[in-house]
């Protein structure tokens, strides 16, 4: 496959990719960002959402959200990936250095919303969101699929995969641009039970090689818990709970210390 860079030799910087013709592809990692929350309000006519929500997540942290349905996660998430401005309060991203930045966010729904006339390695592409010459858009692609092991399917249409491989296509789409911030919402809650544990092993495993800043919503909190370095429950319009997750990468599902911490995120949530 022309060229194809495995992910040992990108990881350890010994192959520049190249393109079809020959020029070099950056495979650089994620420059990921630090958020900055400060007194975050969002309304819709006269239900306040978000009620000055203040919330630091360190570069390269994965925080889930957890919280009632309509507590305002998703609304949250519209922030942070600039798809709304927040009624008041200020929202800021930074480099590692502290330097204020653009976030370059990208966001995974739970439907994969692929294009079905344009073929896997085209799908992904799309992430890429920019006009760059065709091959060296096709090598991104197939680096991006690389990451979540699906270079096979490149040529593929969407329609002769799975449900977990669609959905692993949506998200080598959000990769292929090397976001800072990767932002998730209920992106695994379609899929049956197995392929979820196998696609949570899959975006704990590119979090970690990557390294960008991680925020997922979800309604399941072993999930959290079982991804999250961190998981914050919305309630009420602001974070009720904070708990930092202390157990190492990768983890085992079943861990019974998970198990007390998911405990006490539903009581939280359950009241
Ligand atoms: N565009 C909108 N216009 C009007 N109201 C909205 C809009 N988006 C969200 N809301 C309202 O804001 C509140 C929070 O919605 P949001 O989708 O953020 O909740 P959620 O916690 O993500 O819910 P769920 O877990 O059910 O997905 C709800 O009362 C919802 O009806």
């Amino acid at each position: 496959m022309s060229g194809y860079v495995s992910r040992f030799e990108r990881r350890q910087g010994t192959v520049e990719p190249l393109g079809e013709q020959g020029r070099t592809v950056s495979a650089a990692a994620t420059e990921a960002v630090s958020i900055e929350l400060r007194r975050v309000e969002q309304s819709f006519g006269q239900n306040r959402v978000l009620r000055g929500i203040d919330l630091d997540v360190p570069a390269g942290q994965f925080l889930a959200i957890v919280g009632k349905s309509g507590c305002g996660k998703s609304t949250l998430l519209r922030l942070l990936v600039g798809l709304d401005r927040p009624a008041a309060g200020s929202l800021r991203f930074a480099d590692r250095s502290g330097n204020t930045v653009e976030a370059n966010a990208r966001i995974v729904f739970q439907e994969p919303r692929l294009l079905p006339w344009a073929r896997v390695v085209d799908n992904v592409a799309v992430g890429l969101g920019q006009v760059i010459d065709k091959d060296t858009a096709r090598v991104k692609a197939l680096m991006a699929l690389d990451d979540v092991q699906l270079t096979d399917k490149a040529d593929q249409w969407p329609a002769r995969l799975s449900g977990g491989q669609r959905q692993r296509v949506a998200l080598a789409r959000s990769l292929v641009s090397r976001p800072g911030l990767l932002v998730f919402d209920e992106p695994l809650g379609a899929l049956d039970a197995l392929t979820r544990i196998t696609m949570q092993e899959l975006v704990s495993r590119v979090w970690r090689e990557l390294g960008f800043t991680a925020v997922l919503v979800t309604h399941d909190v072993s999930e959290a818990v079982h991804l999250a370095d961190r998981v914050i429950v919305l309630d009420g319009g602001k974070v009720a709970l904070d708990l930092e997750i202390p157990t190492e990468h990768p983890r085992r599902h079943g861990d019974p210390d998970l198990a007390v911490v998911e405990r006490r995120l539903l009581d939280a949530i359950l009241g």
